[in-house]
């Protein structure tokens, strides 16, 4: 089941090497070990060598953005921890020194009814420092719990709307999306760190306090009690930082086991992992997957069990020296009884604030990396976002025209998608995008769409480049349908309606919308009309066809009005008098002007087309009307050849024979049916 490598070449010392244990399920399932091996590269230096020196170095601007978020979130409720903790930490000292006026008068010289009387005061001082000390650590836990809530939505909201505003390119980008996997746990951090923060406060000035005090009694006490204090210090960090890196090195791992998960419970899958029994299948991977991670946790665990073992020896030989230095002062008389016994409680009281501190440290610490992680996340995706200025395009635009342009997606190894390019989309026209599986034609509509930019040449909306226009102005000329458009799990009504999400809804465009996209009668059908929940697995949700869904993802497209309607396969899944509607439809749309960027494989369709590109490997190949296209010695043929091997395939398959043209026969677009449905 395991393959070990051999270890990857000057990886981090002490770190788990990526490349070892790599499960047949991940080599088979997903090409190869899903560890990060990048991550270790660009953040080498912020957590490989996170020792405590770094800690201290980042810990104030990773705890001072937390508070800019709680301020942005409730700046009040921040005001009141704060003001309760820090004055929380003086009445502990004012505590401390009050306990140390007790014992000095119990301990001093008198009768014991007069030393019990002069500790009265002091006692007195003792019962009120607690009681204010209760009130205001309720305040903190209130005005905590007000404020965490607020803080993770302010975090979550900062996330999700850049993930919203960045470029495609880096949503398709893994070393992005791996920052976007972590940076989510980011909002829970900052959420986490308020809490930690407020913990932390109260620590250190309750240690504070304490150091006061025994800097007052002995010089030597301090350093005594740091350095009982160090190990733990130590253990944690270097625990949490383990914890980290293992995250980080782990997370698509942890994302591959989860969408294994999901995919037995998604309703999509379901049919095939019944019939085709893929479910035994999915689970052995799972376990696999699952096993690899138990090995990792195993892994950490008992390092985690050594280190903490380390510590204890550490901490146990620290205490044993400290109270053997206070007996020593005591039996030379260095020390009094009542100092003494004030340092045995101030030693106590400091060393478990100080272990407190430590602990809260530890957990703020690793709750702080991913607020990083979020940070970091913030700062990439405000380097990646959708540009919000540019030129305005053209009122009125004559054609958008392809310039000798190139593409090649990010890390693409295959080559270049589009190579020199030249298209013309005049306004009002209908375009033709054929050519093989692969040859282009999706992403040249993407360009159009100004969901990419090209790598060289340029896309002219009349004079206006698209990439200095305003992208917002781009998107909105456009509206698309393809094969695979989004199936919104949300109403029928919202799945036509998000064509235009920021117009109000008016159910008269909505309607005529499905009219036009063939939908209607399909709403007339479902249960509860417009307001049927089109997802299953929700309660009244209701599932809709293949055709049913691409009418209304036509009707979508529709009710988005734009100026260019994109259509890529759009009539795949309807039957033949649907699609024959469909191509009827857009037609007229072009007879309206409006523009229409047709992709089909089925060549009888784009016999109306004003023009025709034909694409492979990512040039044209030829251009031209249906006519120029099919006529003898026009270019090198390609798409004569493609649309005779496909009328050859209608004959065979007893379809209709398309009409005689250049001395070949095609059909008329009715006798044709859906095949030959004709724009
Ligand atoms: N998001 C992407 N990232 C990387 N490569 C991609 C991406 N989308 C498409 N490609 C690659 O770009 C090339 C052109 O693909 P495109 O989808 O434009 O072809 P197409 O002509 O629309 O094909 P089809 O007729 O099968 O829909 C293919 O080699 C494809 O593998």
């Amino acid at each position: 089941m395991w393959t070990r490598t051999k270890r990857t070449k000057g990886h981090p010392k002490g770190a788990p090497d990526p490349q070892e244990d790599v499960s047949d399920s991940e080599r088979l399932l997903f090409g190869g070990p899903l560890r990060n091996e990048a991550g270790w590269n660009q953040h080498d230096g912020s957590f490989l060598e996170l020792g405590l020196r770094s800690v201290v170095g980042q810990m104030p601007r990773l705890v001072g953005s937390t508070i800019r978020l709680a301020h942005r979130a409730d700046p009040r409720a921040l005001r009141v921890v704060a003001a309760a903790e820090l004055t929380s930490g003086v009445v502990q000292a004012v505590g401390l020194v009050a306990v140390n006026r007790v014992l000095a008068h119990l301990l001093g010289p008198g009768g014991t009814g007069e030393r019990l009387s002069a500790a009265v005061p002091a006692l007195a001082t003792v019962a009120v420092a607690g009681v204010i000390g209760a009130l205001l650590r309720s305040a903190s836990t209130a005005g905590t719990g007000r404020l965490e809530p607020k803080v993770f939505r302010v975090a979550t909201e900062e996330y999700l709307e850049r993930a919203a505003r960045v470029e495609l390119a880096a949503m398709e980008d893994d070393e992005f999306h791996k920052l976007l996997d972590s940076a989510q746990w980011g909002a829970e951090s900052s959420r986490q760190m308020i809490r930690l923060c407020s913990s932390v406060i109260t620590a250190v000035t309750a240690l504070v306090a304490a150091a006061g005090v025994l800097t007052v009694l002995h010089p030597v006490l301090l350093p005594l009690l740091a350095v009982m204090t160090l190990p733990s210090a130590w253990s944690a960090l270097t625990i949490a930082r383990r914890r980290y890196v293992s995250f980080h090195t782990w997370i698509q791992h942890a994302r591959a086991a989860r969408l294994l998960k999901q995919l037995l419970i998604d309703p999509q899958a379901a049919p095939e992992v019944r019939v085709h029994n893929v479910g035994p299948f999915l689970l052995r991977h799972f376990r696999t997957m699952a096993e690899t991670g138990e090995r990792e946790q195993t892994r950490l665990a008992s390092l985690a069990a050594r280190t903490g073992l380390a510590a204890s020896a550490w901490t146990g030989l620290a205490a044993t020296v400290m109270y053997g230095v206070l007996g020593l002062l005591l039996w030379a008389g260095a020390m009094d009884l009542a100092v003494a016994g004030t340092a045995v409680i101030a030693v106590r009281t400091g060393s478990s604030n100080l272990e407190t501190l430590v602990i809260h440290l530890n957990h703020l610490y690793e709750e702080s990396m991913f607020v990083a992680d979020l940070d970091r996340l913030c700062q990439e995706a405000d380097r990646r976002l959708i540009p919000t200025t540019g030129l305005p395009l053209p009122r009125e635009v004559r054609a958008v025209r392809f310039e000798n342009v190139t593409f090649t997606y990010p890390g693409a190894s295959t080559g270049p998608a589009l190579n020199g390019v030249d298209v013309t989309i005049p306004t009002g026209r209908i375009v033709a995008l054929v050519g093989s599986n692969g040859s282009g034609k999706s992403t040249l509509a993407k360009l159009l769409c100004g969901l990419y930019a090209p790598d060289t040449g340029r896309i002219l909306w009349d004079g206006t480049d698209v990439t200095k226009a305003d992208r917002a102005e781009v998107f909105d000329r456009v509206a698309v349908v393809t094969q695979d458009f989004f199936r919104w799990p949300f109403t029928a009504r919202i799945n036509v309606a998000i064509g235009r999400p920021d117009a109000p809804h008016d159910d008269e465009l909505l309607h005529s919308a499905a009219e036009y996209a063939g939908a209607g009668e399909t709403i007339a059908s479902l249960p509860r009309g417009w307001d049927t929940l089109l997802a299953r697995g929700y309660r009244g949700g209701h599932q809709v066809s293949g055709g049913q869904w691409q009418r209304l993802g036509i009707a979508r497209a529709r009710h988005r009005d734009a100026e260019v309607l994109v259509v890529d396969e759009p009539t795949s899944a309807l039957d033949a008098e649907a699609e024959q509607r469909v191509f009827d439809r857009i037609r007229n749309l072009a007879a309206e002007g409006q523009t229409i960027v047709l992709i089909t494989h089925r060549l009888h369709s784009v016999r109306h087309a004003n023009h025709i590109y034909v694409m492979d490997h990512g040039r044209i190949a030829e251009h031209g009307t249906f006519d120029d296209l099919m006529r003898l010695g026009h270019g090198p043929g390609l798409f004569r050849r493609m649309y005779l091997t496909q009328s050859d395939q209608y004959r065979l398959d007893g379809h209709a024979v398309p009409a005689q043209h250049d001395g070949h026969e095609v059909g008329s677009d009715t006798a044709t049916g859906g095949e030959g449905a004709g724009v």
